[in-house]
């Protein structure tokens, strides 16, 4: 556990997916009473997406934290109205919810380019402050990364996760017969013949109980939030984590990881999934694979063996099953194709969707004009 432990630290300790800092809008400029001239306001801080920037990048550029605005110029007899004070702009990647250290949002980066005021500048001195200047708002903000990919990875260690990354994308992550080798997320690119591009996220950790914060807990859920869909990966023979923790069967696998994204959030479970039964090159996979479809038609009936607590409340439907081997490369075509028609699937929805409304709402306005 201590060996684990430090592993840990040292792997993740590359990965920072969430950062506190300090801001400070600046200072107004003094107004001059002789003259009735106006002090320049104090700059805003901002917070701007940009492409190549991490928050491991923002740590290590501004050990301090500390973002303060430029303060506002003086008025003086030569220039009545004081020059703005220059804005503090925080450099952050794409992907970034940035909020109150009361976890109020202030906004998020969504796209490269995309800006958050933190921090507002003080008011230059006027006649309607007695040409006294105010001072910036002051704040502690957050600023919480959560990867943006088409498609979340989710399994239990030893599913095979890096193995399908590496074969099905351009990744590279690193691949052991040991529990808890990834770290931290990965991402991967899978390129189509139309260069047409899904991105995949693998996010490690996940293990039976890390509702109750086992392991690494829920650390790395959050990223799932932003996938569109979901990668459910399960070892055909089943798993164990260590000898003295149950064994767990394929089907097993899959209540228990769809309990765990029902525990952290449970609308998690609504977004379209499929599954990867891998290590099929494996003996008797196929059998296993069978016993695997008929548990998943009829999971109530199956669900028989797991205590209560651990049963989801909504079983999952896969939009396809899809059984692979990320060593022998089995099925890896298949399931690029599933995966691909799946997202084509909800985009076509999508824009039916939003044509249906633009209609209504051109009805609803032609009706209104008669
Ligand atoms: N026989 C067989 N072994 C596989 C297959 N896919 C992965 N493995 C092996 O399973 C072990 C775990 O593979 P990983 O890809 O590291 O699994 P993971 O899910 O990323 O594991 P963690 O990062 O620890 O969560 C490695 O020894 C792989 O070589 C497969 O299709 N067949
Ligand atoms: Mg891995």
């Amino acid at each position: 556990m201590v060996h684990f432990t430090r592993i840990c630290f040292r792997k993740y300790g590359n990965f920072v997916d969430n950062l506190r800092l300090f801001v400070r809008g600046g200072t107004g400029g003094m107004g001059l009473p002789r003259l009735g001239g106006r002090g320049g306001n104090g700059g805003d801080v901002w917070v701007v997406a940009t492409k190549n920037m991490t928050l491991k990048r923002i740590k290590d550029l501004y050990p301090r934290k500390r973002f303060i605005g430029g303060t506002g110029g003086n008025s003086s007899v030569r220039a009545l109205k004081g020059e703005t004070g220059k804005d503090s702009e925080i450099f952050a990647p794409v992907g970034i919810t940035v909020t109150t250290d009361d976890g109020r949002i202030l906004g998020h980066l969504n796209a490269e380019g995309d800006r958050v005021l933190v921090a507002k500048g003080g008011t230059g001195g006027s006649f309607y402050s007695t040409f006294e200047p105010s001072k910036g708002q002051t704040k502690h903000i957050r600023l919480d990364l959560k990867l943006i990919a088409d498609i979340g990875m989710v399994g239990f260690p030893n599913a095979g996760k890096s193995s399908l990354l590496t074969a099905l994308s351009n990744a590279t992550p690193q691949i052991a017969s040991y529990a808890f080798t990834t770290l931290k997320p990965e991402l991967g690119n899978l390129r189509y013949e139309d260069y047409k591009q899904i991105t995949v996220a693998d996010l490690p950790g996940l293990i039976e109980g890390a509702h109750l914060n086992k392991g690494m807990g829920h650390k790395f859920l959050k990223h799932v939030e932003r996938t569109k869909q979901l990668l459910f990966v399960v070892d055909v023979c089943g798993f164990q984590l260590a000898s003295k923790t149950p064994f767990r069967a394929a089907f097993e696998a899959v209540q228990l990881l769809t309990k765990e994204l029902e525990l952290y959030k449970e609308e998690l479970v609504l977004k379209p999934a499929i599954l990867a039964v891998n290590k099929m090159d494996l003996p008797n996979a196929e059998d296993k694979l069978q016993e695997l479809k008929e548990q998943l038609q009829n999971p109530d009936e199956y669900s028989d063996g797991l205590p209560d607590d651990m049963i989801p409340k909504n079983h999952l439907t896969f939009r396809h099953v899809v059984p692979v081997s990320a060593k022998t490369g089995f099925g890896i075509d298949v399931l690029k194709r599933c995966i691909r028609e799946s997202l084509d699937e909800d985009a076509v929805m999508a824009t039916k969707a939003i044509h249906q409304e633009k209609l209504q709402a051109l009805r609803h306005q032609s009706r209104e004009h008669l």
